[in-house]
Formats: structure tokens, C-alpha cells, sequence
């Protein structure tokens, strides 16, 4: 597949989703696909959030739905529908009439026909990382938003970090100057989880090692710097560069650690161990975002945003902007952080904390998504920032192909992405009273 970067032409009827709010839902009754790691993690913030019920899991494999189910009746006192044995029962899931939110934690295969399936089926859906990996189904998934009015987004975690909203209040604010860069990614060493039968079925994530030479997961990055760069909202990509090192971590990895008999034996590994990807804006600014899983290192998602006026830095969490410093040495950010403290943190922040992984991201991404249904808000992050986004997979292995050459980023919004227009920097408003038990 190559990219062209011209959008296809609209059919008649499909307009654009952008500033399209959500109809107000009393409740909002959200169904489960892929019940694994991810799946399970995000079930509790599920529960947890006022005025969420959950009616419908699904999972390949009856265990893992039934657990599910068991775990929500267990919190809740009510059982959800199971829908399970076989790897298109997620199809009766997206035609029941008893699920207003579709949640995607498969394997990335499954992605783009889930979130196709669950629009098809009337339903908003948030699909974990990468929504879909080829161009095509990037606009597929647009023009199915389009026509069927439903809101299609990617499940970007990192956007709602506490230091990525406070750092996307400093660049609003003009603290940083003029943004001129900003650096991102995904630095997480996985080599015990790829090998150890972790992902389910068939050890999926590491078999994507030996399917193509690409930036699998940048978007932990490129969502948090393109809220910072008003990316379709003032400014876009416009081309992208990528560049791999070799594959060794993987090999390295199976030669030390893993027996004779063990099914790797049979792979071989093509994803580079590092790989780089650079975009320009129209702007004229530079996003680096990085992806390695195979190789031995601390986390990080590096969280840098960059301009005339000084930068800040994560991993670990530094500042330097002026006048407040000179000499070439990094301060303390803490007392910007605070002084810029999102309002999602400062109102579910302690909720957050107790409900849910990574810090309690994940548990804000959760508890906003059902406030904006419920509440008749528009999406923070609609299907144009979740496809450019995820077209990083698609751009990045063909850049890579040809010898890291600039590929054209397509433009999902259609022009439209001069209009400024809110996003993830948004205004306070509450969480509507739950009206039932
Ligand atoms: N945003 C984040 O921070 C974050 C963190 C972890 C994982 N993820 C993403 O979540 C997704 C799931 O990752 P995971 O670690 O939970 O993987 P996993 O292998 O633990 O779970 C996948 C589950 O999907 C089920 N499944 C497979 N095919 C299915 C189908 N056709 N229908 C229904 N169920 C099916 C499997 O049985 C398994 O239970 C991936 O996209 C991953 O990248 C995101």
C-alpha cells in the first residue's frame, strides 16, 4: 500500500463528524471486546465511573468473558450479556440494542473490523492503540463515522496523563514561546512479555516483529504533542520520515532465554529494534516520536514540547523556560505543574488513583468519555486525530521501505483542519447527577 495523501471523495449524505457532540445518554450502557490484559485492567474504571453500566463482554475464549462478567455482577449486582466461543461473536455484540459505547482491547488485527463493526452496528466506539494499521482502513473508519454519526476514537491513555495536560496548559499559555518541536514515544522494554505467552491467543504482539519494519506505537506520543501543536485544529502533518535500526533484541533475547522447543525458534524478527519517525508540520515544526520494545531499558515516553521560550522535558520531569531560568541547567518542574494542573486532575484525580492503572490515566480517559455522552459534549478526540495519528504505522513502514524517504500524511478532516476549534485543553463542566441507581 502507498500512500497518496489525496483524500477520497466523500459519498453523498457522509458529512464531517468534526464539532459533532454526543447525544445525551442518561446512562451509558458500554460493551467489552477482548477481555485479556488491557481488557480486565480497564474493566474496574469501567464500573467505577457515575452513570456507566456495563451490559456486554466478549472475548474469544469463555473463560476470560465469563470473568469478566463474573467480576462486574460481583461490583455491580448485575450481569452483563456474554458473548464469547469464537472469534466473530464480537458481531452479535455490535447489533445488540443493549450497548450505546463499543471498548476495543483485542489484538491489533482486530481493531479497524471491530470498530467498523460496532459503527456499522450503531454505536460510538473507543479503540485501544492502533485503531487500524492501513491507510484504507484509516478512511474507512472516517467515512463509516461520517455515515453513520457515531463518534470513533482512539483510547489515547497518555493525552490524559497528569503531566501531558498540565505541559498542553503551559504550550496554550505560552510559556514554551512559539512551539517549534516536541518529542515523544514509546520506550518500553516488553521482551519477557513477548516471550512468555502473555498475549493471547498465540503470543499476537510478538508475531508483529516478524510481519513488518515499522513504528508500531507512537501514538502514546503523537497524541499529547499534536493536542500541544493543535494538530487539526490550526496547524497538521504534512510529511513524514522514518527510519529503523537493526533487529537484534528480539533474537538476542530468544538465544538467552528461550528452550529448544520453544515456537519463536521458527521466527524471524524484521521490526528495527529503534525506530525513529520524524513529521513536519504546516507550521513548519519538527514531532520526533521513538519506538523500541525489544531492547533492555527504563520506561519512558521521553513527553518533550519545545519552543523560542524554553522546553520541558519528562523521564525525568525537568524545565527550563525563560526569563525564569538561565545557566544551562535544568529546574524543578513541580510548581508549574501544579500551577497548571488540568481540571480533570484536580476534580476525579483522587478517583482516579484508586481505580485504575497507570497512574490513573487511564481512569480520567474513562470518566471523561462517559461525562462527554452523557453531558452531550463533543469528543476530545475524534476520528480524525485517531487516524492521522495511527496512520504512523502505515507511513512509517512505507517510508521505511523505501529507504526512509518522506511519505505525505493524508489529511482525515478535509480541509478542515485550519479551524481552530477545542480539544483536549478543554473547559470545566460536571459530570451530570446519575438519576438512576
Ligand atoms: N493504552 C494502553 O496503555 C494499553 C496498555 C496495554 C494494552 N493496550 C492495547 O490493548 C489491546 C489488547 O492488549 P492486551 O495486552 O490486553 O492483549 P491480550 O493478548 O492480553 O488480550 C487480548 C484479548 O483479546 C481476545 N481476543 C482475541 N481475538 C478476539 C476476537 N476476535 N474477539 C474477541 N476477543 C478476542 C483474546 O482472547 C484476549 O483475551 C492491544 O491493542 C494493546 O496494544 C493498550
Amino acid at each position: 500500500e502507498t500512500s497518496t495523501a489525496v483524500a477520497p471523495a466523500r459519498a453523498a449524505g457522509q458529512r464531517s463528524m468534526i464539532g459533532v457532540p454526543f447525544d445525551r445518554y442518561d446512562e451509558v450502557r458500554i460493551g467489552l471486546i477482548g477481555l485479556g490484559n488491557r481488557g480486565m485492567g480497564m474493566l474496574t474504571g469501567w464500573v467505577a465511573v457515575p452513570g456507566a453500566v456495563v451490559t456486554a463482554v466478549c472475548d474469544t475464549l469463555p473463560d476470560r468473558a465469563n470473568r469478566a462478567a463474573d467480576t462486574v455482577q460481583a461490583e455491580t449486582g448485575a450481569r452483563p450479556t456474554v458473548y464469547t466461543g469464537g472469534d466473530r461473536a464480537y458481531e452479535e455484540l455490535c447489533a445488540s440494542d443493549e450497548v450505546d459505547l463499543v471498548y476495543v482491547a483485542t489484538p491489533w488485527d482486530w481493531h479497524f473490523r471491530q470498530g467498523l463493526a460496532a459503527v456499522e452496528g450503531g454505536k460510538h466506539v473507543g479503540i485501544e492503540l492502533p485503531i487500524a494499521t492501513e491507510l484504507k482502513e484509516l478512511w474507512q473508519l472516517v467515512d463509516a463515522s461520517e455515515r453513520f454519526r457515531r463518534h470513533v476514537f482512539l483510547m489515547e491513555n497518555c493525552c490524559y496523563g497528569r503531566n501531558e495536560l498540565a505541559i498542553l496548559r503551559m504550550a496554550h499559555d505560552g510559556l514554551f514561546g512559539e512551539l517549534t518541536n516536541g518529542h515523544g514515544g514509546y520506550l518500553h522494554d516488553l521482551r519477557d512479555l513477548l516471550f512468555s505467552g502473555y498475549y493471547e491467543p498465540d503470543d499476537w504482539r510478538r508475531a508483529w516483529h516478524t510481519r513488518m519494519d515499522a513504528s508500531f506505537y507512537s501514538m502514546h506520543g503523537l497524541g499529547p504533542i499534536s493536542a500541544c501543536m493543535d494538530i487539526n485544529r490550526g496547524d497538521r502533518f504534512t510529511y513524514l520520515t522514518a527510519m529503523s535500526s537493526v533487529a537484534l533484541g528480539l533474537a538476542d533475547y530468544r538465544e538467552r532465554f528461550m528452550p529448544p522447543d520453544h515456537p519463536s525458534w521458527t521466527e524471524t524478527y524484521v521490526k528495527g529494534d529503534r525506530t525513529t519517525i520524524l513529521l513536519r508540520t504546516d507550521k513548519g515544526r519538527l514531532v520526533r516520536a521513538e519506538h523500541d520494545v525489544s531492547s533492555p531499558r527504563p520506561y519512558s515516553r521521553i513527553n518533550s514540547i519545545a519552543g523560542t521560550r524554553g522546553l520541558f522535558e519528562d523521564y525525568p520531569t525537568r524545565i527550563y523556560v525563560e526569563p525564569d531560568h538561565s545557566g544551562h541547567e535544568w529546574a524543578d518542574a513541580q510548581p508549574y505543574l501544579d500551577r497548571y494542573d488540568h481540571w480533570l486532575w484536580r476534580k476525579v484525580g483522587d478517583d482516579a488513583e484508586n481505580n485504575g492503572g497507570h497512574g490513573g490515566m487511564d481512569y480520567i480517559l474513562q470518566w471523561r468519555i462517559v461525562q462527554q455522552m452523557r453531558a452531550g459534549l463533543v469528543p476530545d478526540i475524534d476520528v480524525y486525530d485517531s487516524a492521522v495519528w495511527c496512520s504512523s504505522v502505515p507511513l512509517s513502514a512505507e517510508s521505511i521501505r523505501k529507504g526512509s524517504r518522506p511519505v505525505a500524511v493524508p489529511d482525515f478532516t478535509r480541509g478542515r483542519w485550519r479551524e481552530a476549534r477545542p480539544g483536549l485543553d478543554s473547559e470545566e463542566t460536571d459530570m451530570p447527577e446519575v438519576t438512576r441507581g
